[in-house]
């Protein structure tokens, strides 16, 4: 994709920039680190619960989807599992999920919706836990209301669960599939299914789970070598209890065939894990269209700021290369294109490295101020900024000649400012003079009843008069009452919306001088 696009930069972030430099926004996947993390556990550290997080991320997919019917294309992995009524059924036995929720209320914006965040979830779980790369789509919609029950349960026949899978989407074979691939995470816990698992009395699995296989915090094939070998301790397999041994059931449904062939070839079920997890998080409810599988930008500028300070336009931002790691010869130069014809032209500096899927990839990050990372970079309004570009080691990146697109018609002006308690403030805008904006508003982020991000705009009244902060920019104003939360400013410019990268609030606002 091309950048800038606000939901697809976001999501590919969180896919992608998981530890390391500039991941503050991206927490998801701290959530898996290490992978017999469980941060719920009751004995602090959570190491040694025989839980992880991992795999309540995993079975939390896994359950959300499982709503979906494909005939007539209700449910589907829309995040409705996050509504304690679909967390109360049968079906939904355990506390994973209201665990996940807690952690999506917390991450979730605007531009990452809650079932994107439990697909990323999952999807980061298995990447960073020995598993297969996922292809990854973005743009899944949160469910207003719960779905029609409908997740397998281990007491149903295996007819029950060859028409359940059938229902969602797929095969007798892929049902085996998905099962073995989930159930290589994971276990079952006594105290949820007193039926199926005893107390264990275990120092390292101090909740009490029997687990489907003996490396239940990574992903490989032992759910599959060890149900053939006639080793497995699986509690769906080798219960005491024969009617809830579905996974006995589901894996002997072909006569152990595809069992058999995922046993011999960790290949193979890497390979069919990662098609089939992929088809699982992106069955969604008809009508929700999903993005192009997201790669990873090789360039992606970030947090890209203007503010205007009187005669000084403020540029500050990051440049993430990727594929790079630290390297003090290395020469970065941001080249950016004016209003004037001309290219301005400085030196960046190194801010940092990140790395993303269990440290498989690094990116190396520049700072736009080539003497303080966090600085910016002072323009001359009139010139302004259109489009950025980068020389590294003398190799011009430039988007395949599109160039990196900056917005630099509308920012916010340094003039505005706050006073008194309760803090009440004017916010001033500055508007490129030459710019063809139709509107200016504030962005509110407020919620529904279901819990979505709802963004309301308040319009910023065009000034009846021009108030010149410069020769090349004018302010709007207005007047507004803290409310305690951050906003984006957002405009209309040439029919299209922008909004700011970066969201303010009273804090950042001067004293008022009257
Ligand atoms: C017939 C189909 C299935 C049945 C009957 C079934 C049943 C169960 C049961 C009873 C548990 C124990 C939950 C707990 O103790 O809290 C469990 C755990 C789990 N299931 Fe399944 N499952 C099925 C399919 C799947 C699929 C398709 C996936 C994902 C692809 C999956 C992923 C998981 C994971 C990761 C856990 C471990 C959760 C943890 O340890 O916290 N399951 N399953």
């Amino acid at each position: 994709y091309t950048w800038p696009s606000p939901q697809l930069d976001a999501l590919e972030a969180i896919r992608y920039d998981q530890v390391g430099f500039n991941t503050i926004d991206t927490t998801l996947s701290s959530f898996v680190q290490p992978c017999n993390l469980y941060l719920f556990d009751s004995v602090a550290g959570g190491l040694k619960s025989g839980r992880s997080d991992a795999a309540d991320w995993i079975r939390t997919a896994y359950h959300d989807m499982a709503t979906h019917n494909i005939s007539d294309g209700t449910g589907g992995l829309d995040a409705s599992i996050r509504f304690p009524e679909e967390q109360a059924r049968a079906e939904n036995t355990g506390n994973g999920f209201v665990n996940t929720a807690g952690i999506v209320f917390a991450v979730f914006d605007r531009y990452v919706s809650m079932a994107d965040s439990i697909a990323l979830g999952a999807l980061i779980a298995i990447e960073s836990c020995g598993g297969p790369e996922i292809a990854f789509r973005g743009g899944r919609i949160d469910a207003g209301e719960v779905n029609n029950p409908g997740v397998p349960m281990p007491q149903e026949s295996l007819l029950e669960h060859t028409q359940i899978f059938e229902r969602q989407g797929f095969t007798p074979t892929e049902m085996i599939g998905l099962v073995a691939c989930g159930h290589t995470f994971g276990g079952v816990q006594s105290s949820f299914f007193p039926d199926i698992a005893n107390p264990l009395n275990d120092a390292n699995d101090t909740e009490d789970v029997s687990h489907f296989d003996s490396t239940f915090v990574g992903f490989d094939n032992n759910i599959a070598g060890e149900y053939i070998s006639g080793t497995t301790q699986n509690p769906l397999v080798a219960g005491f209890n024969q009617t809830t041994n579905s996974d006995s059931r589901i894996f002997g449904s072909d006569g152990n065939r595809t069992m058999r062939a995922f046993a011999q070839s960790p290949e193979l079920f890497a390979a069919t894990c990662a098609d089939l997890y992929a088809r699982m998080l992106d069955t969604v409810p008809r009508g929700v269209v999903l993005s192009e599988v997201i790669e990873p930008l090789p360039v992606k500028p970030s947090k890209v700021i203007l503010t205007m300070n009187g005669d000084t336009l403020e540029l500050s931002g990051f440049v993430r290369f990727w594929g790079l790691g630290e390297n003090s010869t290395r020469t970065v130069n941001m080249l950016w294109e004016n209003h004037n014809g001309g290219t301005g032209n400085s030196s960046l500096v190194f801010a940092g490295v990140s790395s993303s899927t269990g440290g498989k990839y690094t990116a190396a990050w520049y700072g736009f101020n080539p003497s303080s990372t966090f600085g910016f970079l002072s323009l001359d309004p009139v010139a302004g900024v259109k489009s950025l570009s980068f020389l590294v080691d003398g190799t011009l990146e430039n988007q395949n000649g599109l160039g990196f697109a900056v917005q630099d018609s509308y920012m916010f002006s340094k003039t505005s400012c706050s006073s008194g308690a309760p803090l009440t403030g004017r916010l001033d805008v500055a508007v490129r003079n030459d710019a063809n904006l139709t509107r200016l508003y504030i962005e509110n982020k407020t919620f529904d009843s279901a819990n979505r991000i709802v963004i309301v705009e308040v319009d910023v009244p065009r000034p009846a008069a021009p108030v010149a902060i410069n020769s090349a920019y004018s302010l709007w104003s207005m007047n507004l009452t803290d409310q305690g939360v951050e906003f984006n400013l957002g405009a209309e410019i040439d029919g299209v919306k922008y909004s700011t990268a970066e969201a303010y609030d009273f804090e950042g606002f001067g004293t008022c001088s009257t």
